[in-house]
Parts: structure tokens; sequence; C-alpha cells
């Protein structure tokens, strides 16, 4: 079996592309330093306890698993507290990918595909977002994510190293047999809190900004479920070892909605209301992100499969309604 590295492989989006990449022929190894992650959820592969701001580490793990390509999650992720911390973000974002970088150089060139992402674009006047429209991130979170899709240019270029950086939109949903969800430490993101807000286990759900310019005040966003995502990185993993070059790529579903439709939908998948109280905008939040994804299916032959939201959205309550013990059957 091939390996493959997984750094952040006991997070979120890593874990399920853990499991794809399990299902897929490929033997997952993930190196994570669990600061987000759980060793819980690495289920498909061993587990390498590590830091990627250690470039020891990173070399020992390469020289153990001897991967055929490599997966890079590990970063931090908040926009909102990259605009407070920024140098906890550089540090970890930029620094510690620089590392991996070098690592994968001095292995031989092993090829890598990195999680990109939308707010690297900033807050673009367009409708949907293309991998040509320009990138002019808008807080240190989406200015580190792009310093290091620079970064794997050059890297491309002068070494050949040969990367893929996929730029996520909003991340949604859960593995439909119930092994892996969403579930950080201190959730922030808007899916997770509006079901947590609807079964009572929390009281201070909010809805940042209703005074966007959209049409009904909330920020828009496009919301790709994980194993869409999960898939996507198979796919671009096999790109790479059939010798693809160095490419950038949206993942998304293509349409928008509002915090407000979410939080309709959550109501609707729960059966219950959703309590909620309107505030300010969170620090750095762009009004609309919706992605333009037809070049992944052009180039890597990837579409999504989820694209209707309540489907999407009663994968994520399915799980965390069973993780919570509720009875609720996992969708
Ligand atoms: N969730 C989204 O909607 C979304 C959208 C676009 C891009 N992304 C990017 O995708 C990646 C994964 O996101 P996620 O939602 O799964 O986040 P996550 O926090 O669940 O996963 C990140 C993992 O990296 C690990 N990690 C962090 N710093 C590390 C370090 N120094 N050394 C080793 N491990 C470290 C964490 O423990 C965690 O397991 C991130 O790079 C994020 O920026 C996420
Ligand atoms: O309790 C909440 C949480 C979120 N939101 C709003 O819901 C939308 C989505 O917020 P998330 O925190 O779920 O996700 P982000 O849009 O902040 O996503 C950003 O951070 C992600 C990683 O965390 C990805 O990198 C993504 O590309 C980047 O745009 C935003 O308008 C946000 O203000 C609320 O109204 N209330």
């Amino acid at each position: 079996m091939k390996t493959v590295i997984v750094f952040g492989g006991a997070g979120y989006i890593g874990s399920h592309t853990c499991k794809e990449l399990h299902r897929n022929g490929f033997a997952p190894v993930a190196f994570d330093n669990l600061s987000e992650g759980q060793a819980e959820f690495v289920k498909w592969g061993e587990l390498i306890e590590g830091d990627i701001r250690r470039p020891d580490e990173i070399a020992a793990a390469l020289l153990r698993a001897r991967p055929v390509a490599a997966i890079h999650f590990a970063a931090h992720a908040y926009v909102s507290q990259s605009v407070q911390e920024p140098s906890v973000y550089y540090s970890n974002n930029v620094s510690g990918s620089l590392n991996v970088a070098e690592a994968l150089r001095a292995a031989g060139g092993i090829p890598l595909i990195f999680s990109s992402t939308c707010a690297t674009y900033g807050a673009p006047g367009t409708d949907r977002i293309t991998e040509a429209t320009p990138q002019v991130p808008i807080n240190p979170y989406g200015r580190s994510k792009l310093m290091v899709e620079q970064i794997l240019r050059d890297f491309s270029d002068a070494y050949g190293l040969r990367s893929v950086a996929l730029r996520y939109f909003n991340a949604a949903g859960a593995d439909a047999d119930g092994d892996i969800g969403e579930a950080h430490r201190d959730e922030t993101h808007l899916i997770p809190r509006a079901i947590l807000a609807g079964l009572g286990d929390i009281e201070d759900f909010h809805v940042f900004g209703t005074d966007f310019d959209t049409p009904d005040g909330s920020a828009i966003r496009d919301y790709i479920h994980v194993a869409d995502l999960a898939r996507a990185h198979v796919a671009a993993c096999r790109y790479l070892l059939d010798g693809g070059r160095t490419d950038q790529f949206n993942l998304g579903v293509g349409r928008g909605y509002s915090v407000l439709e979410i939080i309709a939908a959550v109501q609707r998948c729960l059966g219950r209301a959703v309590p909620h109280m309107i505030a300010s905008r969170r620090d750095g939040d762009p009004p609309r992100l919706v992605a333009d994804a037809s070049k992944a299916s052009e180039v890597l032959g990837f579409s999504p499969r989820h694209v209707d939201l309540d489907t999407i959205v009663q994968s994520a309550v399915a799980w965390h309604s069973a993780r919570r013990g509720t009875g609720v059957r996992v969708a």
C-alpha cells in the first residue's frame, strides 16, 4: 500500500481524508500535535504525535513513514483569533508550513497537497470566485495561507517540489457512518454552533452582523460537505502521483447561503428552534464568498456529490445528536 503522510490528520477535515484515503487503497499516517485534533479520530492508520514547528520531528516522521505524497492540514484556522493573535498564526501556519515544504524537498521531493482557503481572496465583489480572482486577504489567517501558497509556487519553480493548493470554501457536515465529525475544543464555526444552540448546549449563539450588503443582511458562504473535500484530496493525490504540475483549485459547491438561511436549515433538520441573538460583525469577516469550482472538475475530475444544503446540515445534526447520546440515529 502507498503511504500518504497527513499533517493535521487528527483534525476535522484531516480525519475524514484519512478515512477516504484508506477506502481508496492508500495507507494514511497522521502527524498531529493534538492541539485541536483528537487521537480518537485517527482510526485508519498510525498516529505520529509531532509538531510542524519542529523540523526534527517532521524529518523523523518522513523517515519512518516513507510516504509517496503528503497532505498538509496542520494550521490554526480561526479568522477572528488571527486578528487578535497574528504572531501565533504566522508562526504556526507560515513557519510550520515552510518546515513541512523543506522536509519534503530534503526527502527527495515528496509531492504535497496544501489546505488553502477562500479567505485568501479577501472580500471580492464578484458573484462567483474563480482561481483567477485576485487574492487580497483581509485578515492574518488569509494572509498566512496566501504566503504559504507563494512559498509553494517558489519551491516548485526553484526545486521542482510539486504541489496542489486546495482553496476550500466552508467545510461542513460529518461522516455518513458516524465515525467522525466536527468537534473543535472551543467551537467557533457556524453550523456546529447553531446545532449546539438548538440542542440547548450553548446559550451564547449570535448572528454576527445583519448589516451586510446581502439580501437578508447576514453573511453568505459556500458550504461543502467534508466527505466531498476528502474525495477531492484523493483526486489531488492521484493527480500528483500521475505527474500533475503545481496548481491551485477552488473547492466549493457554487451556491451561497446566508447565516440566517443556515439557521433555518438547522431548525428544519433538528425539528426545533435555534435560539439566537443578533450581534455586531466579527473581526475580519467578508460579506460573501461563493466558489466557481469548475477548474477542479475539469482538471481533477472532482465534483461534490452533496449539493443539497439540508443533506449537509442533516449529517452534522445526526453526528452531534448521536455524540450527545440522545439516541438520534446517524444518517
Ligand atoms: N474548516 C474549514 O471550513 C476550512 C476551510 C478552508 C480551509 N481550511 C483549512 O483546512 C485545514 C484543516 O481545517 P480543520 O477545520 O480540519 O481544522 P482542525 O483544527 O480540525 O485541524 C487541524 C489539525 O492540525 C493540527 N495542528 C495544528 N497545529 C499543528 C502543529 N503545529 N503541528 C502538528 N499539528 C498541528 C491540529 O491539532 C488539528 O488536528 C486547516 O489548514 C484550515 O486552515 C479549513
Ligand atoms: O456563532 C457564529 C459563527 C459564525 N457566524 C458567521 O457564520 C459565517 C461562517 O463562519 P464560520 O466561522 O463557520 O466560517 P468562516 O466563514 O469564518 O470560515 C473561514 O474560516 C474557515 C476556517 O475556520 C475557512 O478557512 C474559511 O475559508 C474561512 O473563510 C460567518 O459569516 C460568521 O460571522 C455567526 O454568525 N455566528
